[in-house]
């Protein structure tokens, strides 16, 4: 049975004062209303990680993650934030490749590949990101241009270690736009990379990856995408910032 994770991602939103507020009604409406069997994230930014950490630690579903780490383990990188640091608030997860990030930040897949393995070796989940752009889509290449990320960010793992990574497909032209992919593009979409995974680390890995979709997904779309066999959760956006919404389709499946 493999995990069904929602993934909330703020982004750069929020004061701290607002941000302490949301993860409160989200661990308080968590409480009386998620299966057991759901795990939350809230991958908030970087200065709001330790508050929310502590509300978090009330409730066993919800957990807090980073929307970034260095590939570097410390010293002279001006507002980057290590793996440790993450963990020091008590973050579990991080993101990792996220599309604006490799847009406005120049993230490579092999700067994303040193990311992930370091992420591994301190104990944080990455929640990898992977996704076409409209005009890759439109060209018919958006399978292997995800393929071509997988490949060089992630097949240096051991299986292993790749059996503790979640996959988040993120097409980017569904990013903020009301765009949501077909339940048919997502589903094409996750059993590719299903079947790129187990054609490299085996069928049998392959099946316990979480492999989340991301792009537009409200409480109105998410429970036929969260139906589909190969979307195993959700990395979302605008939706995680109301409480109510974000719940809602935690409660999809
Ligand atoms: O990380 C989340 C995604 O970029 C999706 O954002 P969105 O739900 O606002 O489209």
């Amino acid at each position: 049975m493999r995990k069904k994770v929602i993934a909330g991602n703020w982004k750069m939103n929020l004061t701290l004062e607002e941000g302490v507020s949301l993860a409160s009604e989200v661990v308080n409406m968590a409480k009386d209303e998620l299966a057991s069997d759901v795990t939350m994230v809230l991958c908030t930014p970087a200065i709001h990680m330790a508050a929310v950490s502590k509300l978090t630690a009330e409730v066993a579903s919800v957990h807090v993650g980073a929307q970034n780490i260095s590939e570097h383990e410390s010293g002279a990188y001006t507002g980057d934030i290590s793996a440790d640091m993450a963990l020091s608030t008590g973050a579990e997860f991080v993101i990792i490749g996220h599309s604006e990030r490799r847009e406005y930040h120049f993230e490579t897949n092999a700067q994303l590949a040193a990311r992930v393995e370091l992420a591994l070796a301190k104990g944080l989940t990455p929640l990898f990101c992977c996704g076409e752009s409209l005009e890759t889509r439109e060209a018919g290449d958006h399978v292997s241009f995800v393929t071509k990320q997988l490949e060089e960010s992630l097949y240096q793992l051991s299986a292993e270690q790749m059996e503790k990574v979640v996959i988040a497909y993120e097409p980017i032209w569904a990013i903020g736009t009301g765009v949501t992919a077909s339940t048919e593009q997502a589903q094409e979409m996750h059993k590719s990379i299903r079947e790129a995974l187990a054609s490299k680390f085996g069928a049998e890995v392959a099946e316990k990856i979480s492999i989340l979709y991301g792009g537009s997904m409200k409480p109105g779309n998410a429970p036929e995408l969260l139906a589909q066999p190969d979307v195993d959760g959700g990395l979302i956006g605008g939706a995680s910032l109301k409480s109510r919404d974000f719940i809602d389709i935690a409660k999809s499946y």
